[in-house]
């Protein structure tokens, strides 16, 4: 570990060739394409409509980086692209590529040395916060695979916490909806409430009407900060979105949060939360790079800084709880 070696600069330099290699081999169909069993290159080149010498080199690059396996019968899926990049199987997040590799987010990072220097993202108008931001509705659209494990276990959590009988919800920042729609599909007697920006909504109300929950489902469209949020819910979701923001703007939210709560009610707030070291675990320590990038003020908060934002608006009790399946934590803010 401590040995001088310069394979790290060359694995770390050249990192976009996977992500270029992932997200053709998600794009060209290669995952579901071998669902059914190993092939040679030149099958999966006649199956997916390409060259043979490009799926060949393409399969030893996905074989090299592990989502291949290489015999004498030709590629085979690993267990991870079988269960979430074949198509046919019911946990598939290859759309995730749409938002997490999208070109838009990728041309951010040929300037990182501009964020730096300036201390935030080099995006128009404070970038993903701003309602013009374009890629929300993509994320709405893809990104609801990779939060089915958070999604089931916050409506565990709510169906826990809450007695029988009627339940209002406020899903803070809904996107695609999943979660609310996941506590709704749970709680017979749930009544959610959407909020996002308005063509976002579009895609949440779909996710609504195909989980048979419409009924219950009603949006509140605009800008968080500024919509009124109305009053007497038992669980207001914060579920990736508080890491957008400054911690001035994450208290104000807050304590309009609180005061829409019911007294005894909870704010359930899911986020990458690193430890205090702010360097591990990496997927949450890292993420604090996206928010240099796509945000003015925005950071992977610690939860010291959640419990001092949540104290400074009111909430005098705050849980740490981690997510099984998820690198996402969340907090648990009890308005007592
Ligand atoms: N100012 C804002 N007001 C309301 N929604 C916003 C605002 N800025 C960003 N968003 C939404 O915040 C969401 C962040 S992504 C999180 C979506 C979902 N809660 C999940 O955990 O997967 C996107 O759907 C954005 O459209």
């Amino acid at each position: 570990m401590n040995e001088p070696n310069p394979v790290i600069i060359f694995e770390t330099l050249n990192a976009f060739q996977r992500t270029g290699a992932l997200k053709a081999a998600i794009e060209l169909k290669v995952f579901t394409v071998l669902g059914a069993g190993p092939l040679p290159a030149t099958a999966i080149a006649t199956a997916t409509g390409t060259s043979e010498r490009g799926m060949r080199i393409l399969c030893d690059y996905l074989a090299v980086i592990g989502f291949l396996e290489k015999s004498v019968d030709g590629y085979s899926l690993t267990p991870t692209a079988a269960v979430f990049l074949d198509q046919k199987s019911a946990s598939y997040m290859g759309s995730v590529a749409g938002f997490v590799a999208a070109d838009a987010i990728m041309d951010t990072y040929r300037d990182v040395a501009g964020a730096v220097r300036k201390g935030g993202t080099l995006l128009a108008n404070g970038g993903s916060t701003n309602v013009g931001f374009e890629l929300w509705v993509e994320f709405a659209k893809s990104m609801a695979p990779m939060m089915k494990p958070a999604a089931h276990f916050i409506a565990d959590l709510v169906a826990e916490k809450h007695d029988a009988g009627p339940l209002r919800v406020l899903d803070i920042a809904a996107g695609h909806g999943l979660f609310g729609i996941t506590i709704a599909e749970r709680m017979p007697d749930a009544e959610i409430v959407a909020q996002d920006f308005e063509r976002v909504l579009e895609v949440a109300n779909e996710n609504a009407k195909l989980a048979g929950v419409h009924d219950r489902y009603t949006l509140l469209p605009g800008d968080a900060m500024a919509v009124e949020f109305g009053e007497n819910y038992d669980f207001i979701l914060l579920t990736n979105f508080l890491h957008h923001f400054g911690t001035d703007t994450c208290i104000t939210l807050l304590k309009k949060v609180r005061a829409a709560l019911k007294p005894g009610g909870f704010a359930v707030t899911l986020d990458f939360i690193p430890n205090e070291d702010r360097v591990t675990p990496a997927v949450s320590a890292t993420f604090a790079l996206t928010m240099l990038m796509s945000t003015d003020q925005g950071d992977a908060y610690t939860f010291a800084e959640y419990e001092q934002m949540f104290a400074a608006a009111g909430f005098g009790n705050n849980r740490l709880i981690d997510v099984p399946n998820s690198p996402s934590r969340l907090v648990l803010s009890c308005n007592a």
